[in-house]
């Protein structure tokens, strides 16, 4: 298949890499100049799996402007803020043909794409795999090879052959996709983990493992679950999981699945990037209040994380 990877940051190169090496004709596309700049030099991207193992894996990148080739499918993976500003400078290349596949953190990223594409030619869905740029051109892969999973399910309509071909490279790549029919189920059953994991990580500044010894983790989990299960009932988006096994999905994934992980949002806030908070404890609230209810709990999430990137300036005394 012919893709593009729109991003080369830890996802973009995570999911190119594995559909690279299954055989696909894959072109990398990013807009962070450093990052290109030291692909190119190096001639592809420095990969390690947990920190070990570096090797150069070789792989194509230019920015937007320079390509104009039109791709089967268009893989998204570029920080929700900055969904629009990348899609007005990738819109050449995204044919009548061209399916566009994300599967951002947060509510939003589908619905922005579908500003520029048809919806029946998006692909959303959730990526359960953890990975870190450590570094332009330098990417680490966390997790055993054939670990985690994705869901990917269309925007508008039923599963069709399309998606079940990417499903399918996807197999091959050994990323343990799986078919969904249920776009926003499918969508916030991620965000309603990410609103736990991503935030109290990255405002207690540990990984997800260390979340998880702490003996309160698990009430600390079910209060936030409870205010996202009531706002997303009320919309009438039914997760895939019940609230309970929400609960118990977000401890064995930390303890479990990525102990060793740093959350996408605890990155972006230790690189002095914008955080995606308002796309995901944000995006519970203001759900909850379209229905006249109330999510304190995520709220004070959202004001902390932006107390805490308004602070950075700041150095201990
Ligand atoms: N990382 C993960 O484990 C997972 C992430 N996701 C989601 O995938 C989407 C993409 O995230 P992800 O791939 O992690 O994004 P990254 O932060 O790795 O990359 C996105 C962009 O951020 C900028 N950037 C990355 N690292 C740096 C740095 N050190 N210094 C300065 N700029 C940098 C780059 O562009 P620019 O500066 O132009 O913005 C880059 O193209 C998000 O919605 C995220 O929530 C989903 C599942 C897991
Ligand atoms: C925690 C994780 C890896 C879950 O897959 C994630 O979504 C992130 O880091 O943003």
């Amino acid at each position: 298949m012919k893709i593009v990877c729109i991003g080369a940051g830890a996802m973009g190169l995570r999911y190119g890499v594995l559909l690279q090496e299954a055989g696909n004709d894959v072109q990398f596309v990013d807009t962070w100049e450093p990052n290109v700049a030291a692909i190119r030099k190096q001639n592809g991207v420095y990969v390690t799996r947990d920190g070990k193992n570096e090797h150069l894996v070789e792989i194509n990148v230019c920015f937007p402007e320079e390509y104009h080739d039109e791709p089967e499918l268009a893989i998204f993976f570029i920080k929700d803020m900055h969904t629009r500003e990348v899609m007005d400078r990738c819109k050449h290349f995204i044919g009548k043909k061209t399916h566009v596949l994300t599967n951002q953190n947060g509510w939003g990223g589908a619905e922005m794409i579908a500003e520029y594409v048809d919806r029946e030619m998006i692909i959303a869905g959730t990526a359960m795999i953890a990975t870190v740029m450590r570094g332009p051109g330098k990417v680490d892969f966390i997790g055993k090879r054939g670990e985690g999973h994705v869901h990917i399910v269309r925007v508008a309509g039923e599963p069709d052959e399309f998606i079940q071909r990417v499903a399918a490279e996807m197999d091959k790549a050994k990323m343990n996709p799986t078919v969904c029919n249920d776009y926003r189920g499918t969508v916030w059953t991620k965000l309603v983990f990410n609103a736990v994991v991503n935030t109290l990580c990255t405002l207690i500044n540990v990984k997800m493992g260390q979340f998880a010894e702490y003996e309160g983790a698990e009430n600390l989990t079910r209060r936030l679950m409870t205010e996202s299960c009531a706002a997303t009932a009320a919309e009438g988006i039914k997760l895939e999981l019940d609230c309970e096994s929400l609960v118990n999905q977000v401890m064995y994934v930390s303890k479990v699945g990525n102990p060793l992980h740093y959350p996408s949002m605890h990155q972006d806030m230790s690189t002095n990037r914008p955080t995606e908070v308002d796309y995901m404890n944000g995006a519970i609230v203001r759900l909850a209040e379209k229905h006249g209810l109330q999510a304190p709990n995520h709220a004070l999430l959202v004001d902390l994380v932006h107390l805490k990137e308004a602070s950075r300036k700041y150095t201990v005394e």
